[in-house]
């Protein structure tokens, strides 16, 4: 049987995605502003009757001139223009049924295009809730074209859209007569003749915007925010982390006891609980993070804080646009690079992505949380804050700032003194569902336990074995790792990271840790378990680090860390996104010159002080 081919498109925000997901099972990212999704996506389901589609969810679009690379992706789709793909059976035109003044004009425009669409009326909870009544039949014998009511966020929110798909065949389907005429005009008259809208509108998203745009008490609001977030981080997540750490080391000590001495058991204790321990009790901290992260991209606020920042960017040369994502660059800089394809100037774009590797990853938050554990007395600051948390949210800001001053440096060297307007849409504050943030956060520990079961598992086998062989001499008195293929390279880098501070260890730990940040924990791990006493398992890192490093060595590789770009996939997407091996280049270049620069002058500010 052939399989018809469906394309959802519409402006941005308007629940697409939820849509897609709705209908074919799947999990691709929802968010409450526009861009989220900024590539195509083709998913599959059967109807009732068994026919099956295929579907397609595109980035959203205000036109089909496109101006920002998403845009292109959709346009093009639409017009069948783009290489290797049919154009779609039929359109499903999604709108946002409480803002149709404004989807409607998209609407008018695919229409145009001649080709068979239908219309998905889709929040019609929220239009409901608001007093917006729609006349549906009206609306239909308006446009010309099937419109169906959906609610794309209910479980069977879609049905009636299923059962529509199912009875139409696209084929059959009549393209919708095309009106000629100014869109606007259009749009008012059939406004006027399908929908009431109410007559007081709701104040709630108005009140609670006079306080959170207000150029004062809305930074305020923000950086309250986002400083509640550290410290949730750090407090929040010690018991939890307490107890996996204690999982890890009474397991790990078991093996260590039943094992008989040997190759086997320097692998399961010193590699594996060693290495990949260290890690995963990192998986709270992560969590907590993403619990933030998840709330606030639902709400509606993330577009009015970059509305905010949006003067303070530009001075420091980027845009507000810029604002989503850096701020999903927190989470992971390849969604924050992705995601800069929702911005049309193609300058404001590369800005925004080669600053974006500055912004603080989930991948570094192991190590900036091991190095303040061991170093950082958790100590209560002002009667309520935590000064393990300070010193996190200082290092967040570090990332910050210097992207700030990286833009700033761009801007300043291409001599740019264009003007901007920014326009973006402020959504209806929602809600965010708790079933959806759960299934979010089950999500990001999948993605987290993945990682640690397949690259740092990998790279910490491997390390353990570089770490073991060749095996010592007769009669050699040092530690074993000493004598290894890791422990002669280490001690060959050393001389190049002596006026950063690190030791022979932290250079062994740098290499695997290019591959993927947290890695150089896991690394960490094995490499003092190799070298050391016995029982040094997983959850003695970080006392035993604070025994044999000085502060400034401490407070050196935290700095390396804020700049460093040790993330290969981080790379792999730059050259992806800007298809230029020169911008690869230039950005591991600016930031291991940076990181290095920052690692030298906090050690050596450091040691003179102490
Ligand atoms: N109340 C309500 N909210 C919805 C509905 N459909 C989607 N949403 C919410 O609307 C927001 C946008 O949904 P998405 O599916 O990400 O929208 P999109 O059209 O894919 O957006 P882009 O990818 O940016 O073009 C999210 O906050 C959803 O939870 C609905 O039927 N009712
Ligand atoms: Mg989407």
């Amino acid at each position: 049987m052939s399989i018809s081919r469906i394309a959802l498109v519409g402006n941005p925000n308007c629940g697409k995605t939820a849509l897609f997901n709705q209908l074919t099972g799947s999990r691709q990212k929802v968010a409450n502003y526009a861009g989220v999704t900024v590539e195509r996506k083709e998913g599959r389901f059967t109807a009732p009757s068994g026919r099956v589609f295929s579907l397609l969810d595109l980035p959203g679009a205000y036109s089909l001139d496109a101006t920002s690379p998403d845009e292109v992706i959709t346009r093009d789709i639409c017009l069948g223009r783009r290489a290797g793909e049919a154009v779609p059976e039929l359109i499903v035109c999604v709108v946002d049924a409480t803002n149709l003044r404004l989807h409607l004009r998209f609407v008018l425009e695919v229409k145009r295009l001649g080709r068979p669409m239908v219309l998905a009326l889709n929040m019609m909870d929220a239009a409901r809730k608001r007093g917006v009544t729609i006349d549906r039949e009206e609306l239909q014998r308006q446009l010309g074209m099937d419109v169906i009511e959906t609610v794309a966020i209910q479980t069977g929110g879609a049905q009636d859209l299923v059962a529509h798909l199912d009875k139409v065949v696209a084929k059959d389907m009549a393209a919708p007569v095309v009106h000629e005429g100014e869109v606007h005009d259009q749009v008012r008259k059939i406004l006027a003749a399908a929908v009431v809208m109410p007559t007081a509108t709701s104040g709630i998203d108005d009140t609670i915007d006079r306080w959170v745009l207000h150029p004062v008490f809305g930074l305020a609001i923000l950086a309250l925010v986002m400083f509640f977030i550290f410290q949730a981080v750090f407090s929040w997540a010690e018991p939890l982390m307490d107890g996996i750490t204690e999982g890890v080391t009474v397991t790990g000590e078991w093996f260590a006891a039943t094992l008989p001495d040997g190759l086997l058991r320097s692998l399961v204790v010193d590699g594996l609980f060693a290495g990949l321990g260290a890690v995963l009790v990192f998986l709270p901290q992560i969590l907590i993070l993403f619990f933030f992260i998840l709330v606030l991209e639902e709400s509606g606020y993330l577009p009015r804080a970059a509305f905010l920042l949006d003067r303070l960017m530009f001075k420091a040369g980027l845009t507000g646009r810029s604002f989503i994502p850096l701020l999903s660059s927190f989470a992971c800089a390849i969604p924050g690079i992705m995601a800069t394809r929702s911005i049309q100037d193609p300058r404001d774009r590369l800005t925004t992505i080669l600053v974006a590797p500055l912004m603080t990853c989930s991948a570094r938050l192991p190590v900036y949380t091991l190095l303040i554990a061991a170093f950082i007395p958790a100590s209560t600051v002002w009667g309520i804050f935590n000064l393990q948390g300070i010193v996190l949210f200082v290092l967040y800001v570090a990332g910050i700032v210097s992207a700030m001053a990286v833009a700033w440096f761009i801007k300043r060297m291409r001599k740019d003194k264009s003007e901007h307007a920014l326009l973006m849409e402020l959504p209806s504050y929602r809600m965010p569902g708790a079933r959806n943030v759960a299934i979010g956060l089950w999500e990001r520990a999948l993605i987290f336990l993945r990682r640690v079961t397949t690259i740092i598992l990998s790279l910490t086998v491997l390390l353990w074995f570089l770490s073991t062989f060749p095996a010592p001499p007769e009669g050699a008195t040092l530690p074993a790792i000493d004598y290894s293929l890791a422990g002669q390279l280490g001690r060959l880098m050393e001389p190049v990271f002596a006026p950063i501070g690190f030791n022979w260890q932290i250079c062994i730990a740098l290499i695997p840790g290019l591959a993927a940040r947290e890695v150089a924990v896991a690394a960490l791990g094995t490499v003092y378990a190799m070298s050391g006493s016995e029982e040094a398992v997983a959850a003695q890192l970080g006392p035993l680090i604070a025994a044999q490093w000085s502060l400034a060595t401490a407070l050196s590789l935290l700095a390396w860390y804020v700049f460093a770009p040790q993330c290969m996939s981080t790379l792999a997407v730059i050259r992806r996104e800007t298809n230029s091996w020169r911008t690869v280049a230039v950005s591991a270049g600016y930031l291991f010159g940076l990181a290095y620069l920052a690692a030298f002058l906090t050690y050596q500010i450091t040691k003179a002080l102490t």
